[in-house]
């Protein structure tokens, strides 16, 4: 057990499963003294928090589908309410629609565009834009993304756009808050078989090339994201902001 995060507020929002990078961060920062909030999106996630977080004392959770403007307020309203400030805030939430993840990137439609850049990205400007004032002693904000934003992934297509956006928008917002000393990062983790890993055609393929090719010649973990993801919250990085932290065995630098 460290201490790196002791007494510290995090919020994680985005657990779904015991598979999820954010499941895997939670426990890192746990392990550091974190006290862990987490948001939900259904009772299915709820209830799976519940069974996860079983002898962690009490699960601190709020409700959020962050495609909702009054669910974000309400969620910062009772965070401010029960703990008053926050020290971090893991931002794992992603989506688009299946048939936007598959073959032809041309034939994302007008709705599955705007589906997809509002929860994958504008999600992280508007949980920003909340959470800042609550971190009153200053922060640490982390958003995850993948190498798709910035190399052709075939298959990742609408995704890769939207955690373009993503990154861009982590720049930005570094740029603002960075003179209340909250910082912004993101991970740009290695492909994980994750429930949303699921959703992305051609991912298997993935899997095996990276153990192939990586300089570190297998995948990463879980616990890989997640002491790297506890670096970002922590102190260890004060002079790290809206930058892409690439945790991928070394991949993303192959030619
Ligand atoms: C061909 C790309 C292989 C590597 C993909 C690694 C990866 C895996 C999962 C990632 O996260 C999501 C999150 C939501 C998402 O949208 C989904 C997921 C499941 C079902 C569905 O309808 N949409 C797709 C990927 C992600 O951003 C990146």
């Amino acid at each position: 057990m460290g201490d790196l995060l002791a007494g510290r507020n995090i919020l994680i929002m985005g657990v779904r499963n015991k598979w999820s990078i954010a499941w895997g961060i939670a426990q890192a920062a746990y392990k550091e003294g974190a006290n862990i909030i987490y948001t939900y999106l259904g009772e299915r996630e709820k209830a799976e928090l519940e069974k996860l977080t079983e002898g962690m004392g009490t699960l601190h959770a709020f409700p959020c589908d962050v495609t909702s403007d009054e669910d974000i307020e309400k969620l910062f309203d009772w965070v401010k309410s029960e703990f008053g400030v926050l020290h971090g805030l893991v931002h794992a939430i992603a989506f688009a629609r299946s048939e936007d993840l598959q073959d032809s990137f041309l034939n994302t439609s007008r709705e599955g565009f705007k589906i997809a850049l509002d929860i994958s990205a504008y999600s992280l400007v508007a949980v920003c834009r909340h959470a800042a004032p609550l971190m009153t002693e200053g922060g640490s904000i982390i958003t995850l993304t993948y190498r798709g934003s910035v190399k052709v992934t075939p298959g990742y297509n609408v995704m890769g756009v939207a955690k373009a956006a993503l990154e861009a928008s982590v720049r930005y917002a570094a740029y603002e808050l960075g003179g209340k000393n909250i910082r912004v990062n993101s991970l740009s983790a290695g492909p994980i078989k994750t429930l949303s890993a699921k959703g992305v055609k051609n991912f298997s393929d993935i899997l095996k090339v990276v153990e192939e090719r990586a300089p570190l010649k297998r995948n990463v973990t879980l616990e890989d994201l997640g002491k790297t993801a506890v670096y970002l919250l922590s102190d260890l990085s004060s002079g790290v902001t809206g930058e892409v932290i690439y945790v991928d065995s070394g991949y993303n630098n192959m030619g």
